[in-house]
Formats: C-alpha cells, sequence, structure tokens
C-alpha cells in the first residue's frame, strides 16, 4: 500500500483506497475493458475519461460491483472483493449516482435524501414495535445527519418539494445529497455533469470539490467531456476501445499524443 502524499497544491493523499489489478470484462463477444489497471488513492479525486463508448460505464459498474469482471482483482481497503449484492457494497462504503438520475419523483427532496440512510438503520421493525424509543432517537440522528447535508447543498428551500417538480440540476444535487447521506468512503459519480449548462457544471464542480475538502470522501467519476474534469481531478485514467491509454495529473495527460488522438478521432490501425 502507498503512503500518503502531499501534492504540489498542498492536498494530502493516502494510501491505496481501491485496486483494480489486470482487470477485463467482456459481454458475449464484446470486450468492454482489456486488461486495466489503476489505482484510486484515499482522499482523492479521481476521473475517468474517454470518448463514446470506451468502457467508462462499464468500469464505474466493476467498481461499484455492479459487473464481476471474467479476469483481474478488485481490491478494496486492503481487502480482496469477490461478488456481491447492491446492499453489500454500500455496506463497504460506496454510494454511487447514476447518469439517468435514479429518485423517487413523488417523494420529497428529505423523504429521497433519507433513503441514503437507509445502510445505516440499525433498529428492526421488531424494535420499532417493542422498543419505540430506540427507533426513535435513531431516526432523530438521522435527521440530523440529513438536514447537514441539506445546509451543505444549500438545498433548504426545497426539501418538502416532490422530487419530480425540480429542475434537472437541482434533481442531480439531490441525488448527490441522497449518495453522502451514506456517508460513503468512496463516493461513485456517473457524469454527474451531463445534461447541464455552463453554470450548473461549475456549482457541481464546486460542490464536489467541497464535499471532498470538508467530509474528506473520496470521489472517483467518469465523464465524457475531457474539459470539466481537469480542473477537479488530482489523476485521470483515459480509456479508449476498452484500453487505458493514459493515467496522471491533468497535465500528464493532457500532453500525451494518444488521448489526443483518442479525443481528435485519429483512426487505430
Ligand atoms: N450490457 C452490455 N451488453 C453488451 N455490450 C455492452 C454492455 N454494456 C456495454 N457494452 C459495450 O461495451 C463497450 C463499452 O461501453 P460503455 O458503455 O462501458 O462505454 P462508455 O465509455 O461508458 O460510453 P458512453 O460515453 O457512450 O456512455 C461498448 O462497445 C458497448 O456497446
Amino acid at each position: 500500500m502507498s503512503v500518503a502524499e502531499i501534492t504540489p497544491d498542498g492536498r494530502t493523499l493516502g494510501g491505496t483506497l481501491m485496486d483494480m489489478r489486470n482487470i477485463t470484462l467482456r459481454f458475449g463477444g464484446v470486450t468492454a475493458i482489456k486488461d486495466i489497471s489503476f489505482d484510486i488513492r484515499e482522499g482523492e479525486i479521481r476521473a475517468i475519461i474517454g470518448p463514446n463508448g470506451a468502457g467508462k460505464s462499464s468500469m464505474l459498474n466493476v467498481i461499484s460491483g455492479f459487473y464481476n469482471p471474467q479476469e483481474g482483482e478488485v481490491w478494496f481497503r486492503g481487502d480482496k472483493r469477490g461478488p456481491m449484492r447492491p446492499y453489500q457494497v454500500a455496506r463497504l462504503g460506496i454510494a454511487r449516482t447514476f447518469q439517468n438520475i435514479a429518485l423517487f419523483d413523488g417523494m420529497s427532496v428529505l423523504d429521497n435524501i433519507m433513503t441514503g440512510r437507509l445502510t445505516h438503520t440499525k433498529s428492526g421493525i421488531l424494535d420499532q414495535a417493542i422498543w419505540w424509543g430506540k427507533a426513535q432517537r435513531e431516526e432523530i440522528a438521522h435527521r440530523e445527519k440529513v438536514e447537514e447535508i441539506i445546509d451543505f447543498l444549500e438545498i433548504q428551500r426545497i426539501r418538502k418539494t416532490p422530487v419530480g417538480r425540480l429542475p434537472y440540476g437541482l434533481k442531480k444535487r439531490v441525488e448527490l445529497a441522497r449518495a453522502l447521506a451514506a456517508e460513503p468512503k468512496l463516493l461513485l459519480l456517473d457524469e454527474p455533469m451531463a445534461g447541464m449548462n455552463v453554470e450548473e457544471k461549475e456549482d457541481m464542480s464546486r460542490y464536489i470539490l467541497d464535499v471532498n475538502d470538508e467530509f474528506g470522501t473520496t470521489v472517483a467519476l467518469i465523464e465524457h467531456d475531457m474539459g470539466v474534469v481537469m480542473d477537479l481531478s488530482d489523476r485521470v485514467v483515459v480509456m479508449d476501445y476498452g484500453r487505458k491509454i493514459g493515467d496522471g495529473t491533468p497535465d500528464e495527460v493532457r500532453g500525451n499524443q494518444d488521448v489526443i488522438d483518442a479525443y481528435l478521432g485519429v483512426s487505430h490501425d
């Protein structure tokens, strides 16, 4: 495991949180990921970028435990991870947002965010029936955490609004809030800026940076648009046709000829 390191801009990166080793993922005859290795360090913002069909979503789904690769190993917090159910992934401390926002439209913002606390709920139905006090204390603690997140993401004024009535940018912020309610060690963001205007992208970037700074949450995100992640990320993995073609700081990646070619659509044969 690597040791802590101070980046040139004074940020502290911890040891290895997640280690992807020689990952290969196939769908029938299609190889979506070909022998890719990279790590995610504690406290960093790590982006995975690449053109259409590069394999980014497939990679995010391997990180989140939704897909199990045919080859390679996934290590998280020092342990090798096998196939997992979604609730097991959540208990490990991994939360995510989705590209096509996955919220309950008819429920209020507050109630949607409360669903993010489910993995932290200890009292069962029996507790709630027999030992009401314990369940009530737990509920109050969850509400406090949720209110803290609501303040942090500045969504107080819409806390009672049904999510279905919100504009796109705010829905994305509520989804981020719900993921944060799980108090994840690793936060996965699936194209957090997709479909946003410039102002909404700037807001989202600021919230991601603040979350990382304030809560110390490690962030891994996939993005189609190379520009928006360059200011945000500590390190960037670049994928193209299922392969890793670049890995490094934003400056290193920007100067990488393979990356430039991939984004300009230079032919591969
Ligand atoms: N469930 C699936 N079944 C079959 N093929 C798939 C599946 N998911 C992805 N693929 C294929 O794997 C390759 C990588 O797709 P993936 O969606 O991971 O790329 P991406 O970089 O996320 O693309 P985009 O930016 O367009 O979302 C593509 O050729 C895609 O058609």
